[in-house]
């Protein structure tokens, strides 16, 4: 337990700064008795400032010191001095030291001074520093309470309590809490509550990062399920687009052949196409032909049944060639049916085409990407050449590097954890080591403290003793030698513990524990790394794989393409050569079908403008006909003979006659009569003195007579009606002149021209026709081939 043993004051409040009062406390009680103002409370206040540190209140400036002016000194030196036996029996002192200064203004400046808490032995006594434990003010403050084994609160407000401050019990409750507290030390457990809320609010913090992390961990281990599930999903999707692939196939080549017998399918509807048009022609000229043999129709020579077996016959004739046509145009139907469908499959087999291209170029895509990856893998793993031209051998070579590094990483990966694991062990077995070594230093340090405690206690024990026997020198003696055994002792116990420089190997045991752990987490490191490396192994294994899956693939396409590649550019297909050459054929083929599209647009022009011009010539051919028979039915109406110019004489000559016998007046009867008689009596013709004999009388008799008639006024009048009669009728066949010319002119030159000109379109337009739909077809199935 502690006790106060001796108090010595200088220099405070009334006690005097020239000599020191010593108090002396007894044992079980010392009572302090003394008038008002004697200074039993500064006593109080004395110990107080020496357990503490703190004066008195109200004593700001200097007020605790001893009045300068009282003591006629411009500066006063104070000093409190305790010795007091802590609570392990320790007997320490105390030392505090202030100044006082009169200011020139006349206030005061206090200071404050060394302050010494030591071991009271016989050094500290002859000024040594042997047990100075500290010499700031704060140390003490905090030590000296410690060392009386009672808390500072206490000391202030309890067993030095100042008179002032003694009415605390009576505070308002938050001031007597907080007393309260101070006294019984809750304040340490309130901060430790405090400190223990702090602690648990970053404990919630931390525990919420880490459920943070946590939820980030098992949302990535649920992203990596997902793609393993993917990959497992992708590996199948893979496995089923192969099989895809060959019923793809399969269906390919199907589509090939039947394209084969589309096409010729299609060669023969060409070649029906271009015989019902052949057969249309040769109808449509057959329908021309019957109608000009109808409007031509003339009797046919022959008996009626020669006739009826003839008609019979053609008959059956045209039966035949309508089954015949009608056969050809249900081919022709079934044909364009055919031609229909081929044409969808042709375009479900060019929509497949890009499919296939499609897929292709994905393909290429990611061969693409998996030369970044070899690219970026080798500048990784420095892989030397292959940063570029990365075709299949050497992405193999790059595999079986990868693979071999693979192995080699392997058993590095194996060695470093074997080194690692022995490392660890060797570690933990050293670590374990140190633990009981630094365990066993610090047994022997607490025993070695224990064994200094002990000296110490004995040395209190014997000053005591020394103390109580003044008188016995020889005890004293003996003990002094005790003591300088014990010392001796303690010296060489030290010393020993110098020698053995515990702290020293701790330091290096510590510096060792340090280099393994930071060698623990190089390995660490290193194995997280080649965990890493490894995991990109695996990846890459994958990839690797699903480029061995993708290449393999490719290879069955380009052996597909190849065969097209073969047909179409007529050499071996070379990887390097090979999408230039596709670009080369493809430009040509595009030239030429753009050739054989214009060609086409050409050769449709030709047809057409041939079809329109025989259409044109048939047209007026009609027309033609059409005239020619209007004009040679109004020949035949208005021309009876056969020729139009012995019938235009004929009209002339009777015309002629009519004019003639028209011109004879009434009186020329009377001339042939007076003739006729003067004849018949002198037997002479009066018109031309000619003798007459009797016969030529009669021939003379009956001329006159006939022309007397003829000259009679019915006779004239019959005679001019006829003269009107052939006068007209010689009108009408000088109008027939015109007539004739024009039919003759059909007839021998237009006519016969149009028929020799249709004729030689006709045998244009089949020809025309054919070039146009072989052009047509071969438009339609020209090979354009892909790059792709
Ligand atoms: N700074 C000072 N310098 C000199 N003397 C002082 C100083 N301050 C106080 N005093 C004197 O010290 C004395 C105070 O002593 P103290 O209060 O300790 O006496 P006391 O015995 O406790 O008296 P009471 O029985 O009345 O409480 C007074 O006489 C006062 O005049």
């Amino acid at each position: 337990m502690a006790s106060l043993n001796k108090l010595a004051i200088r220099g405070i409040r009334s006690f005097d700064d020239k000599q020191i009062s010593v108090i002396e406390f007894f044992s079980p009680v010392t009572v302090i008795v003394g008038h008002n103002g004697s200074g039993k409370t500064t006593i109080i206040e004395c110990l107080k400032y020496a357990t503490t540190g703190d004066q008195p209140p109200n004593t700001r400036g200097g007020a605790f010191i001893h009045d300068p002016k009282m003591a006629n000194e411009k500066e006063v030196k104070a000093q409190v001095k305790l010795r007091f036996h802590a609570a392990n029996g320790a007997r320490m002192l105390a030392v505090r030291n202030l100044s006082v200064t009169v200011k020139k203004t006349a206030g005061l400046t206090m200071k404050t001074l060394e302050s010494i808490l030591a071991l009271a032995d016989n050094d500290s006594g002859k000024g040594g520093k042997r047990g100075v434990i500290s010499t700031k003010c704060a140390e003490m403050d905090a030590e000296i309470p410690q060392l009386l084994g009672v808390s500072k609160a206490v000391l202030e407000n309890v067993i030095f309590c100042h008179q002032e401050d003694s009415y605390w019990p009576l505070a308002e409750p938050a001031a007597l809490k907080k007393k309260f507290d101070d006294i019984f030390e809750a304040t340490k457990y309130t901060k430790a509550l405090d400190s223990i809320k702090a602690l648990r609010k970053d404990r919630v913090a931390e525990l919420k990062t880490e459920k943070e992390r946590l939820d980030g961990l098992s949302r990535e281990k649920s992203h990596a399920d997902k793609l393993k599930a993917r990959i497992v999903d992708l590996n199948q999707s893979i496995a089923a687009k192969e099989v895809e692939h060959d019923d793809t196939k399969k269906a390919y080549d199907a589509i090939v052949i039947s394209n084969q017998k589309f096409n010729e399918y299609a060669t023969h509807f060409r070649e029906v196409y271009l015989r019902v048009e052949n057969y249309n022609d040769n109808i449509a000229k057959i329908q021309l032909d019957l109608d000009e043999s109808k409007m031509n129709l003339h009797e046919m020579p022959g008996t009626d049944e020669e006739l009826e077996a003839k008609l019979k016959n053609s008959d059956g004739d045209a039966v035949r060639n309508r089954q015949k046509l009608a056969m050809q145009q249900s081919k022709a139907d079934t044909t364009e049916g055919e031609l229909i469908a081929a044409r969808k499959q042709h375009t479900e087999l060019a929509e497949r085409q890009g499919t296939f291209k499609a897929e292709f170029e994905a393909q290429q895509e990611r061969m693409a990407d998996r030369e970044v990856v070899i690219q970026r893998t080798s500048e990784k793993l420095k892989i030397k050449g292959f940063s570029s031209g990365l075709d299949s051998d050497k992405v193999l070579a790059f595999m079986s590097k990868l693979q071999e590094l693979h192995k080699k990483q392997k058993a590095t990966v194996e060695n470093l954890q074997r080194e690692s694991s022995n490392k660890s062990e060797e570690y933990t077995r050293k670590s374990a080591q140190l633990s009981s070594t630094l365990q066993a230093f610090k047994a022997q340090r607490a025993s070695l403290q224990h064994q200094l405690s002990k000296h110490q206690s004995a040395i209190t024990l014997s000053e005591r003793q020394l103390e109580a026997t003044h008188n016995l020198p020889s005890e004293l003696n003996a003990l002094n030698g005790d003591i300088e055994e014990k010392q001796n002792r303690l010296k060489k116990v030290q010393a020993e513990i110098a020698a053995a420089k515990y702290d020293e190997r701790l330091d290096e045991k510590t510096a060792s524990t340090k280099l393994l752990e930071e060698r623990r987490d190089v390995l660490n490191s290193e194995f997280k790394s080649i965990n890493m490396q490894s995991d990109a192994r695996a990846k890459l294994q994958v990839y690797r794989n699903t480029a061995k899956a993708k290449t393999a693939e490719i290879k069955t396409t380009v052996s597909t393409a190849n065969i097209g590649f073969r047909r179409l550019v007529g050499a071996e297909p070379h990887p390097d050569t090979m999408e230039r050459e596709v670009d080369r054929v493809q430009v040509e083929k595009e030239h030429e079908l753009a050739a054989l599209e214009e060609e086409a647009s050409s050769t449709n022009g030709v047809l057409h403008q041939a079809q329109s011009l025989l259409s044109s010539l048939k047209i007026q051919l009609k027309s033609k006909k059409e005239e020619l028979k209007g004009l040679d039915k109004r020949l035949k109406t208005d021309l009876e003979a056969d020729s139009l110019e012995e019938a235009l004489v004929e009209a002339g000559n009777e015309v002629d006659v009519r004019k003639n016998l028209a011109s004879i007046d009434a009186g020329s009867s009377k001339v042939y009569d007076a003739l006729l008689k003067i004849g018949k009596q002198k037997k002479v013709c009066t018109a031309c003195n000619r003798h007459m004999d009797e016969h030529e009388l009669v021939v003379f008799e009956k001329s006159l007579k006939d022309q007397m008639k003829k000259s009679s006024p019915e006779s004239l009048a019959s005679i001019r009606e006829e003269l009107q009669e052939w006068q007209a009728e010689l009108t009408k066949l000088q109008n027939l002149r015109p007539v004739l010319i024009a039919r003759d002119r059909l007839k021998d030159i237009e006519v016969p021209e149009l028929e020799a000109k249709i004729k030689e379109q006709d045998a244009k337009i089949p020809s025309a026709s054919a070039a146009a739909e072989l052009v047509r077809l071969c438009s339609i199935f020209h090979p354009i081939p892909s790059a792709r």
